[in-house]
């Protein structure tokens, strides 16, 4: 299999950076996500100079989403990354693991009051998402005695290639202000006396394998951008989103570069950006590319049975990767300590939770398995953790960071305990 420069093979055990992940799953436990601290800035430059090739006044906004572990969130702050921001949670990490609150935006298109009082309270740019929001927001400023700088986003009406559920640029999608409404929308900010538009924000969706969408959504843009500019915005910046996808079928995918995305997308936003004689900054939140395939879940093999096909039982289900079952989503498993054996035998992979669709992988070839025997499923950094949850009382699983020779914790694994002590004996059960 077709592996990322940070896995390799070495003596039959699959390595991550340094490290055998068969010695980490002993010294950590099972399950546990591992993240290979050097792949992360490797990616991060690697997309940084992709896009600065062609326009130095470049800022990425990592989405944090993806993965809002603080080591991780640490780590682009500490190379010059500003965060989308999606809650005033994912807010509060952003600030604590260093990144400054100018190159923040807050994102939603259903915020609550306390989380636009957090954004002035912070000083971080809003991508406003409805009317409504923009007089909320208005008056939250004027409350509190400031001006706050605000985007709309921009809903381009575009079609892509990819799972439905993470489409967010389709004309029925939730997400963005209307074509036929921006202008107004705009309007509405200049008479607003708190609220100063100063960008613009789309987003047209996540783990694209096509450049052409995004070049499209760049010419909406540098469109959409004319339009308002005429109304007399300043711009000081323009945000195309995240979305760049990655190679999940290790044999068969094939994904863009960074390369490539910034030479399909760079030019169109040039041009339009110079004909309109602005300079606005040039702003991109990547998620998935950054931190996708950085990470790997190591999981331990409970039991293997042979029903009307071959189950491998392992330790961590859609509680803890949720993709499989939520996106029929594809994730390479290799065998951690059976890395250099033939796959022979379709196996399919399930979790530990009481439902039918807690699949990991149907039907697919791996080497015999048995208990004992370490899975790692590969490209689980993004929207793996991320999207866990805590279903049939199962705590999470911790995270590990290797970074050259060492590794470390960088979150614990949450016990039964901090699950049970957030509950609350009501006062008519005391007796
Ligand atoms: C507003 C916004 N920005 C950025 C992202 C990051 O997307 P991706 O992880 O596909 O790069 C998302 C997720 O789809 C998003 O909704
Ligand atoms: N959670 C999705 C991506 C959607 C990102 C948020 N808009 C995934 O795992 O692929």
């Amino acid at each position: 299999m077709k592996l990322p420069g940070h896995l390799t093979v070495k003596d039959g055990h699959l390595y991550i950076g340094r490290h055998d992940c068969t010695v980490l799953a002993q010294e950590y436990g099972t399950p546990v996500y591992v993240t290979d601290e050097d792949r992360l800035r490797e990616n991060f430059q690697r997309y940084d100079s992709a896009l600065k090739k062609h326009y130095e006044d470049v800022q990425l906004l990592y989405a944090a989403k993806a993965n809002g572990n603080l080591a991780v969130m640490k780590v682009f702050a500490e190379l010059g990354a500003g965060a989308d921001v999606f809650s005033s949670g994912e807010l509060h990490l952003a600030l604590l693991a260093g990144m400054e609150p100018e190159k923040l935006l807050f994102n939603g298109s259903s915020k609550t009051k306390e989380d636009l009082k957090l954004a002035v309270e912070k000083g971080v740019k809003v991508s406003l998402d409805s009317f409504d929001e923009l007089r909320q927001l208005n008056k939250i400023a004027g409350d509190a005695g400031k001006i706050v700088e605000v985007s709309f986003r921009i809903n381009p009406a575009i079609d892509v290639p990819t799972h439905p559920k993470i489409a967010t640029g389709l004309a029925t999608s939730k997400f963005g202000i209307p074509a036929d409404q921006i202008t107004d929308a705009y309007r509405a900010a200049m008479e607003c006396e708190n609220v100063v538009p100063v960008g613009m924000h789309c987003h047209i969706g996540s783990q694209i394998l096509d450049v052409a969408p995004f070049a499209k959504a760049a010419e909406v843009m540098v469109k959409v951008a004319g339009d308002i500019t005429a109304l007399g915005v300043r711009l000081s910046f323009i945000d195309i989103g995240g979305g760049l996808g990655i190679p999940y079928r290790h044999e068969t995918e094939v994904a863009p570069t960074p390369e490539e995305y910034a030479d399909a997308v760079l030019p169109v936003f040039l041009q339009g950006i110079q004909k309109l004689g602005i300079k606005p900054q040039l702003w991109v939140e990547p998620g998935r590319n950054l931190v996708g395939d950085t990470t790997v879940l190591l999981t331990n093999v409970n039991s293997v049975k042979t029903a009307h096909k071959k189950f491998v039982n392992v330790d961590a289900g859609f509680n803890l990767l949720l993709r499989p079952a939520m996106y029929d989503s594809y994730h390479e498993i290799i065998v951690a300590n059976k890395a250099d054996k033939e796959a022979e035998t379709d196996y399919t992979v399930t979790g530990p939770i009481c439902e039918t669709g807690d699949i990991i992988a149907a039907d697919r070839k791996l080497p015999m398995i048995e208990d004992g025997d370490i899975l790692a499923i590969l490209d689980t950094g993004a929207y793996g953790y991320s999207m866990s949850s805590q279903y049939n009382c199962r705590p999470r699983c911790p995270e590990v960071m290797v970074a050259g020779d060492r590794s470390a914790v960088m979150r614990r694994a949450e016990t039964v305990i901090d699950i049970v002590n957030t509950m609350k004996k009501l006062p008519w059960h005391e007796k």
